[in-house]
């Protein structure tokens, strides 16, 4: 379990977050919304253990983060800068197991089997820059869950692909959730998305000094489709109910 207690954060005297509190049970895909340079990085930054909390305290599974905490993985938005140029496809996948003790065979092996899960058999030997910014950020994707992470992090993963891409690398993800059962933060600035994805909706408030403003389960019947899900009313009320909260309604 994720937990984020009374949590604050700046840079330098600049509030960012103010006491943050949120608690991420295991299994959930918790999305986080809010207006533009509110804290949303910043906060997977401080769960990340990259920058600690100034104030307040979080915790994975009653653990304080004070620094990358053991089977945590992230996901950027930007794909370009996050794959290894010189390494292939099957390289850059199979790098984190290096730290696993894994020989070259079965990190090989273990990279080619989770490029076969997220679409992209038959790329392992290409290099990143032969591939489509889609297919970049699948690798991306498959990086992260090559050591089965518990909690995954991911800032904006698809905010630079075409509509189309996005909506499939959207259901890439909710399979794997609904498989593996990882905990996911997913921060987006798609309020569809946020919807469509997540388990639970939080909005923080404009900045400086964010907190959550709205904290909402997403009931939704049946399996998610692109086309049918975003048509049922219940989407189209937890959209408006996201979207005021995001507009400070
Ligand atoms: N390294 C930094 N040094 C100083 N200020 C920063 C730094 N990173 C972010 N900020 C500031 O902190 C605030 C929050 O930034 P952050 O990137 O966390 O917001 P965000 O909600 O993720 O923004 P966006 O939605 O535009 O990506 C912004 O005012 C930003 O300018």
């Amino acid at each position: 379990m994720l937990r984020l207690d009374a949590v604050g954060q700046y840079y330098g005297d600049h509030p960012v977050l103010r006491d943050l509190t949120l608690t991420v049970p295991d299994g959930q895909l918790l999305c986080v919304v809010g207006p533009s340079g509110c804290g949303k990085s910043t906060l997977l930054r401080t769960v990340a253990g990259l920058l600690p909390a100034r104030e307040g305290e979080v915790t994975v599974d009653d653990t304080p983060v004070t620094g990358v905490p053991d089977r945590l993985a992230v996901v950027f938005q930007d794909y370009g800068r996050s794959l290894y140029p010189w390494l292939t496809v099957r390289d850059n996948v199979a790098l984190p197991l290096r730290r696993q003790g894994l020989g070259r065979t079965g990190r090989r092996a273990a990279a080619e089997r989770i490029l076969e899960r997220v679409g992209l058999d038959g790329t392992a030997r290409r290099h990143p820059w032969q591939l489509s910014g889609g297919m970049q950020q699948r690798v991306a994707i498959a990086r992260a869950l090559v050591c089965r992470p518990s909690l995954l992090l991911m800032d904006e993963p698809f905010g630079s692909l075409d509509a189309q891409t996005r909506e499939d690398l959207e259901d890439l993800l909710l399979e794997v959730h609904r498989t593996d059962g990882t905990t996911i933060v997913f921060v987006t600035h798609d309020i569809d998305e946020s919807v469509y994805v997540g388990d639970r909706v939080v909005v923080l408030s404009p900045g400086p000094g964010s907190r959550v403003v709205l904290d909402l389960p997403v009931e939704l019947p049946g399996k998610r489709d692109q086309i049918g899900t975003r048509g049922l009313p219940e989407f189209v009320a937890l959209r408006s109910a996201v979207g005021r909260a995001v507009r400070g309604g």
